[in-house]
């Protein structure tokens, strides 16, 4: 099975890595300044286990058609990926998103229809460094991928390609479940973490930061419930986990945010205020953080 990853940063260097280094047939698309790095210095993942380093095949534009597609851009950068990709997108062409939220789904199935866009919700805490290289810090590194309609007769192939590669992947018969509720999870910390600058322990450790982080996953999980996807009970227990942690855990908007780089505000939190808008309920601990977002978005333009 032909895989083409769009993306070789945090989250397409680290799965695509795991996946060229199992041995599976992958190819990055990436940009003229990321070839020249892989390239030169080839694709080194750090994580706790110590350092691999890869030579994957990249290309910058595709070079026939995949079977299968990974897409892990960020939110602002889409479209322009989408364009890149879609000669390297067939008939049959699975094509699962790592991104968080949801609007990323919306714009998939538009281009592609919901036959060749799935979903996919990967959990890991990966970052570049200043060398370019991905680092994945503690923590799991897990994907789960499906269909939105929970069907589809190509599961087995895809899900046999995705395992056994280094980290936990699985099929997903309630993928749009599990993306609201990662979206959940997501814009609890993201917004906490941009809004109070700094991890979830630190705020914990705050006074007045875990009775904040309750107020603000109550608003994100009750927007859920008022859109239809009220979260499961295994959600709301790790929603509680992570709410409650005072280890340093923080978001990749938030790493993003301190160095000074663009950040997803408006697909992470600021979707999430609209979907409040819409169904009802004042999120105001939500908004403020989106206001804040929108203040460090015009600020680094
Ligand atoms: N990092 C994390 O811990 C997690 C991230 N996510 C989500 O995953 C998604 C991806 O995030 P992440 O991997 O961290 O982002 P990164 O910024 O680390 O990587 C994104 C990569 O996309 C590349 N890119 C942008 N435009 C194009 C294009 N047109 N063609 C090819 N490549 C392109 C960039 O390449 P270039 O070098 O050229 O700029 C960059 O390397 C986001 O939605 C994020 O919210 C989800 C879970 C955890
Ligand atoms: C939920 C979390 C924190 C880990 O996967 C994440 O998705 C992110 O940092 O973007």
């Amino acid at each position: 099975m032909r895989i083409l990853v769009v993306g070789a940063g945090a989250t397409g260097g680290y799965f695509g890595g795991r996946l060229a280094q199992a041995g599976r047939d992958v190819t990055f698309l990436v940009r003229p300044g990321r070839a020249g790095r892989l390239a030169g210095r080839g694709l080194r993942i750090k994580d706790p286990d110590g350092e691999t380093v890869l030579h994957p095949r990249a290309v910058t534009a595709p070079d026939g058609v995949y079977d299968l597609v990974l897409v892990a851009v960020k939110s602002y950068s889409l479209d322009l990926a989408l364009s890149g990709a879609a000669p390297g997108i067939g008939r049959h062409t699975v094509i699962v998103p790592l991104l968080n939220g949801m609007r990323h789904i919306g714009a998939l199935v538009q281009r592609f229809g919901a036959d060749r866009a799935w979903g996919g919700v990967c959990m890991i805490h990966a970052t570049l460094d200043e060398d370019g290289d991905v680092v994945r810090m503690n923590g799991p590194h897990r994907l789960s991928f499906g269909p939105l309609d929970g069907d589809d007769e190509r599961v087995p192939a895809v899900t046999g390609v995705l395992t056994g590669a280094g980290f936990d992947a699985r099929a997903s018969a309630t993928i749009v479940a599990e993306l609201w509720e990662k979206w959940v999870l997501l814009a609890t910390l993201g917004a906490a973490t941009t809004l109070l600058r700094g991890s979830i322990g630190a705020i914990n450790t705050a006074p007045g930061g875990r009775a904040f982080l309750t107020a603000l996953a109550a608003e994100t999980a009750a927007v859920a419930a008022a859109a239809g996807h009220p979260l499961r009970p295994r959600a709301v227990a790790m929603l509680e986990a992570v709410i409650a942690t005072t280890e340093p855990t923080t978001s990749s908007m938030y790493r993003d945010l301190i160095q000074g780089l663009p950040v997803e505000g408006d697909a992470i939190v600021g979707d999430l205020v609209a979907e409040a808008e819409r169904h009802g309920g004042p999120v105001p601990l939500l908004a403020a953080a989106h206001t804040g977002l929108a203040v460090y978005t015009a600020a680094h333009r």
